[in-house]
Formats: C-alpha cells, structure tokens, sequence
C-alpha cells in the first residue's frame, strides 16, 4: 500500500551530520507527522525480536528461539506532545556472519537500543565492542540507549543492575533494564526514545532542553517500577 505524502512540511533542521524532516504523512493505516529510523543491536539471542514486538503488539515470543536472518523491520506510531511520531525500527541479526549486512544500515539510524542479556556475562562484555562498531559506522549524534534485558529471570541473573549502570554513565548514555516477557520499562524506552528524537528536531532556542536521564527517571516512579 502506497503511502500519501501531503506535502505539509513546516519546519526542517539540522543538527550535526542527520538531517530531521517534520512532514505530515497519511495513509489508511498509518498516520504520523515525524519519523526516525531506531535500531536494535546486541548479541544473538539477547531478546532483540521480543523487545521489538513486545513493544509493537504488546505480546511475548516465548519458545523456540528463532534467529534474525540479516535485518528486519517494523513501524510503530507513538504520541509525543501531540505530534505523531512514527518509529520506524529495525531488528538486527546479532550472529557475527550478519554483521557487514547490518553495518551498512547504521548511518541511517538516529537511534540505537543496544541490549544484552542480563543472565549473559558474555554479552554484557561484548557491549564494549559494539559500542565501537557503533562509533565506527554509525552518525556522530546518534542517541544510544543501554538495555539489560530478561529482567524476569532473576534466578539466572549474572550481570548487576549496578554494572550496566556503571557501563552506561561510562559512555554517558542512558539505561534501563527491560524484560520483553513482562514488558517492564519496553515502551518506557521506545517513548524516551522517541522523545528525545522529536525534542532534537522540532526544538526551538527558547525551549528547555530535553533531559532524558530526568525523564526516564521520573517515569520510571511514576509507574512505580524499577528493574524487574
Ligand atoms: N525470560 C525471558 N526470555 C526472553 C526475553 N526476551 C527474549 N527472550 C527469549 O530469548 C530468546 C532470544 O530472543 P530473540 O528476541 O529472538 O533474540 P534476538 O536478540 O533477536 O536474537 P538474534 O535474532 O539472533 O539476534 C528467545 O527464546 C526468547 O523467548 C525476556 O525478556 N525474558
């Protein structure tokens, strides 16, 4: 189905390398006024795809562990300060053989959601490279997100929260651990996500600026959860 663009754009900026568009688009399904490409990156079998359609169908892919093969996507619309921001997210294959697949898709994310397994010593270690990969390729001022995920699993935790926080404040990103099984903080982090990516583009010099920390922190009370 082809998408009606109504040539309604209104404002257009530029901040470092990426480019932002604010335009209204409408089709039968899909109605948004910005949109920002966001991908998910991390080892095989972090929860990538369930994080993914956790948050898109508000459901949990639990037995057999199918792997991504190359790089898939899917679209979410979220309301953001009454604009419709459409996130348009990609799901990466964490197996290494996918790797110059997925690299070539880096430049053109405003967002990366990098997660490891909390029950996974190894890929919490293996964030460190990723983030290299991640300066590697991607844009300078790309947002990055830290994401402990199966925050469920207590029993098989072998990463502390407290790690990924100490990681997080190290390359001064934000963090959040998540569990696609019970949804905990899944759409906390696709909303500040979104947030951010939207304060970035539409934000004029009089307007405070958009602290992200602050507003994971504060929705995070809110909702009264935490980690688990
Ligand atoms: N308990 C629990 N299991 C999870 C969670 N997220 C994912 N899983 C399980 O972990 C396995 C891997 O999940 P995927 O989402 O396919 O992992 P992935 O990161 O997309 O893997 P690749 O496609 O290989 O990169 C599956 O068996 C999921 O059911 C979670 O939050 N809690």
């Amino acid at each position: 189905m082809s998408t009606r663009k109504a040539s309604l754009t209104d404002k257009q900026t530029t901040n470092g390398t990426s480019k932002y568009v604010l335009e209204r688009c409408a089709s039968i399904n899909e109605y948004y006024d910005i949109s920002f490409k966001v991908m998910l990156l991390g080892d095989s079998a972090v929860g990538k795809t369930c994080v993914l359609v956790r948050f898109k169908d508000g459901a949990f892919l639990g037995g057999n562990f199918i792997a991504t093969v190359g790089i898939d996507f899917r679209n979410k619309v979220v309301d953001v300060d009454n604009l419709k921001v459409k996130l348009q997210i990609w799901d990466t294959a964490g197996q290494e053989r996918f790797r110059s697949v997925t690299h070539a898709y880096y430049r053109d994310a405003q967002a990366l959601l990098l997660l490891y397994d909390i029950t996974s010593k190894m890929s919490f270690d293996n964030i460190r490279a990723w983030l290299t990969e991640i300066h590697e390729y991607a844009q300078k001022d790309v947002v990055i997100m830290l994401l402990g995920n199966k925050s469920d699993m207590a029993a098989e935790r072998v990463v502390k929260t407290e790690d990924g926080e100490k990681l997080a404040k190290e390359y001064g990103v934000p963090f959040m651990e998540t569990s696609a099984k019970t949804g905990v903080n899944v759409e906390l982090a696709f909303l500040a996500i979104a947030r951010e990516l939207k304060h970035r583009a539409t934000q004029q010099p009089s307007e405070p600026k958009f602290k992200i920390h602050d507003y994971i922190e504060s929705q995070k009370h809110k909702s009264g959860c935490c980690g688990m």
